[in-house]
């Protein structure tokens, strides 16, 4: 095979677990077309970087596509061909975000004024609703991550239901694979569609999904208090992300209707083998970034938190992007703050038979970009972890 060898920068986490689990050293390949893509496609004067995977960002001046651009700085091959707006087209994107003035990057465009024929991939981080006739559009040799929930929910009429309007991509959803990287690993690398997991369901079945694929809680009793960083509302102006309206307090939103609740209950009931219900209650925090879920769940009969811990820590102990702190050490969001990681931890309820588990991540970043560029490595063949071990920033 035509391929490539990762050298030691690549041998991270999971890598030099299963390298030592095996006894060998570890080497990675990439498929060989995408070896010998084009090349010369973002061009930085300064660091004389070419990257061979042309990328195209649809709503890049938003925050979650401003936030792929980020973490696109330090990937070794995927290079910003194409970046789209919609009030902003026509600017650059430092004029937009003066922090990206780094790099070397084309001027913003409408959607519909962009040249798709020199793009290999698209991250699509555009509202709800106005994702599916763009995604329809494009041509179908493109491969998709879609950040919004679009493509989400595999029942249309669920989809209709909880997002309040007409699918009018059906036929696209049926090819759509749900992207929560951890999980379906498998299908994402087979996957031209990815549908990027929302950031609160994140967080709950990265902890939850192990622990009900082996039987220890049950799956009829669990409770969800989740709470989110404004930013996570997005950058358009409205009313309730006033600074007035969000600082000095806390409050609960969207009480037992928000529309994660269907994507939460089908990502549980998929491993469950029943239907799942869960209570869910988000909360709007006065920080920018950050995401944590606090869970209480009703442990299978005879079932002991040190079992869930091992569970969890069999889990993790695989997975590049997911640590299990060491027992009694509580997550914070600031621990993961600007990473693709997720930190989460079990304890003991004072209600017997009961656990309480918290999982944190940064909602811009492995709540949405950051597994966005986990799914797009796997998709194109690269090893997951590619461009994506940013330390987390502390404090
Ligand atoms: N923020 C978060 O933490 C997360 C967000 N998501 C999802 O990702 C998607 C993007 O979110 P986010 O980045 O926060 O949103 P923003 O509101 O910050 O950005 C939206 C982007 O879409 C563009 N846009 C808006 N309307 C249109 C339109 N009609 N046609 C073309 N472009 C349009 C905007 O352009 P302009 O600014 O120039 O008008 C902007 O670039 C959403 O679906 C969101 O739900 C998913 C996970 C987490
Ligand atoms: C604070 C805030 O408003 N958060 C958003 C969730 C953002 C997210 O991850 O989800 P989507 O990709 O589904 O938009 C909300 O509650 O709707």
């Amino acid at each position: 095979m035509d391929s490539m060898v990762f050298t030691s920068s690549y041998v991270t986490k999971s890598c030099f677990l299963k390298s030592k689990a095996k006894g060998g050293n570890v080497k990675f390949y990439v498929r060989s077309s995408i070896a010998s893509a084009p090349m010369n496609l973002q061009f930085s004067e300064k660091n004389n970087v070419q990257k061979s995977v042309r990328i195209g960002v649809l709503g890049a001046s938003g925050y979650t596509g401003s936030e792929i651009v980020r973490l696109l700085a330090n990937h070794p091959y995927f290079g910003i061909a194409l970046m789209t707006a919609d009030r902003k087209a026509g600017q650059s994107i430092a004029s937009v975000f003066p922090h990206l003035v780094t790099q070397n990057l084309p001027n913003l465009v409408a959607v519909n004024d962009a040249d798709f024929s020199n793009v290999d991939a698209v991250f699509c981080c555009l509202p709800h609703g106005t994702t599916q006739d763009i995604i329809k559009a494009l041509p179908g040799s493109l491969k998709v991550v879609d950040l919004s929930a679009d493509f989400r929910l595999r029942d249309i009429a669920e989809y209709e239901e909880w997002y309040g309007q007409p699918h009018r991509a059906p036929e696209l959803q049926k090819e759509a694979v749900y992207g929560l990287t951890e999980i379906l690993r498998q299908e994402i690398q087979n996957a031209r569609l990815v549908a990027n997991p929302g950031c609160y369901p994140t967080t709950i079945q990265l902890p939850l999904v192990p622990l009900l694929k082996a039987n220890l809680i049950e799956y009829s009793n669990i409770i969800i208090d989740a709470k989110s960083g404004v930013s996570g509302a997005g950058r358009g102006a409205k009313e309730s992300n006033l600074y007035t309206e969000v600082a000095e307090g806390i409050h609960a939103y969207g009480v037992t209707r928000h529309r994660h609740v269907p994507e939460i209950e089908q990502g549980l009931s998929d491993v469950a083998g029943s239907k799942v219900t869960v209570s869910f209650t988000p909360h709007l925090m006065p920080m920018s970034r950050g995401m944590q879920s606090t869970i209480y769940v009703q442990m299978a009969s005879g079932v002991t938190v040190d079992d869930l811990y091992e569970q969890l820590k069999a889990f993790s102990e695989n997975e590049e992007f997911v640590f299990l702190l060491e027992k009694g050490v509580v997550p914070h969001t600031r621990n993961v703050r600007g990473s693709n990681y997720c930190y989460m931890n079990v304890f003991p309820d004072r209600i017997s038979g009961r656990a309480i588990i918290i999982s944190v991540i940064d909602n811009l970043v492995k709540g949405a970009s950051g597994q966005a560029v986990q799914n797009l490595n796997l998709m194109m063949g690269y090893p997951e972890n590619t461009g994506l071990l940013y330390q987390p920033l502390f404090p």
